[in-house]
């Protein structure tokens, strides 16, 4: 049985003396960051000159080159893009690490394949939130959190879980839910779950149901709002109370046509297209793929991106989108 926590579970006490660098301030950088120091934990950052650092002054964080706040510090949280994170550990962080500190990730990644690896003298551990963070943030603000997992890679000093534990309930994800996993786990599974469901798996689906219906001559403005806009009613309905709950509330002929036809759409194929996605993350062939790519500056990354930014979907969402009050910014 995975084990879970709660908040009961967790105490800020076992952090609340130490200083945690923050290196990164993107996404889930800055979501992580405000969050630790609302929860009264003491917080520094470390970040290049450039757009994310502004922001991080603007925040009123202490702010310091990648390499002092490693230094600094007794928990370095390496949230710099996945791609970038092994250069920067070879220059800026690992000629900084003492003894007993505490290098956490929100993502196995380099952990995993072998890219980034770590004295024996320092904990390695894994917080990461399962949702992006910029909902890290919000969900924190309401009250509330996204749930998270942990996992411990390395326990030198004895007290790797407490302080896992610890900065989780600072992101406030025991509010939510912490799973324990293992570096393995967390990498293959939130690799799958990004290219093969919630990310690729959904722009793909959206995209050709969309020109399903453009081809057969139906406006792109019906098309639009039949298989993207409605998507995240139909989805908030899933996330709060699973498909019963969105069965519920959907008429019986959508539900008939949703029992019958789905199956149509995502069917042998797809599974075994999946099966394949997944062979490719465990033996690291993607890793190996998605390292080579940056290493050429990303021609395919950048082609396919540029593609989707200009497909029709995106012209008339965001016309769409302009006339519609609850994406107004104030
Ligand atoms: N995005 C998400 O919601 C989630 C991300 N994760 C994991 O969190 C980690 C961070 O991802 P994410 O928040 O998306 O990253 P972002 O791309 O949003 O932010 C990266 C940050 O790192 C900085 N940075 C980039 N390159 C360098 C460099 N060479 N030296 C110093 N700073 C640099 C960027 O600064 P600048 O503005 O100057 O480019 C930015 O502040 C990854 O491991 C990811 O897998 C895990 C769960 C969800
Ligand atoms: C779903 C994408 C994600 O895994 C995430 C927000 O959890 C990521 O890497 O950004
Ligand atoms: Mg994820
Ligand atoms: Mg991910």
């Amino acid at each position: 049985m995975i084990k879970k926590y709660y908040e009961s579970d967790a105490d800020l006490e076992k952090i609340s003396s130490s200083t945690i660098a923050v290196l990164g301030y993107g996404s889930q950088g800055r979501g992580q960051a405000l969050n630790l120091r609302d929860s009264g934990l003491n917080v520094i950052i470390g970040i290049r000159e450039g757009k994310s650092r502004n922001a991080a002054v603007e925040d009123g964080f202490e702010i310091y080159g990648v390499s002092e706040a490693a230094k600094k510090a007794d928990i370095i949280m390496v949230l710099l893009p996945d791609e970038k994170q092994a250069e920067v550990y070879r220059e800026d962080i690992r000629p900084f690490l003492a003894d007993g500190n505490c290098l956490m990730f929100s993502h196995g990644f380099n952990v995993h394949y072998g890219q980034i690896v770590p004295p024996a003298n320092v904990d390695v551990v894994m917080v990461a939130p399962k949702g992006p963070g910029h909902m890290v943030r919000r969900t924190y603000e309401d009250g509330k959190g996204v749930p998270g997992l942990i996992a411990i890679e390395q326990d030198y000093t004895g007290n790797a879980k407490d302080i896992a534990l610890a900065y989780a309930k600072g992101i406030g994800s025991t509010r939510a839910v912490v799973l324990e996993t293992t570096f393995r786990e967390e990498t293959e599974t939130d690799l799958f779950g990004e290219q093969a469901v919630l990310c690729g798996g959904v722009t793909c689906l959206v995209k050709a149901g969309f020109e399903t219906l453009v081809a057969a001559g139906y406006a792109p403005e019906m098309a639009y709002l039949e298989v993207l806009h409605e998507l995240k009613l139909i989805v908030d309905l899933i996330y709060e109370g699973g498909f019963t709950k969105m069965r519920d509330s959907i008429s019986n002929t959508a539900q008939y046509g949703d029992l019958t036809r789905g199956p149509r759409v995502i069917g042998a194929e797809s599974y075994d297209a999946m099966e394949e996605i997944l062979c490719e993350i465990q033996t690291g062939e993607f890793a190996k793929e998605w390292i080579l790519e940056n290493m050429v500056n990303r021609p395919v990354f950048n082609a396919l991106n540029r593609a989707d930014e200009e497909h029709l979907i995106e012209e008339v969402g965001a016309e769409l989108r302009s006339m519609m009050p609850q994406f107004k910014k104030d």
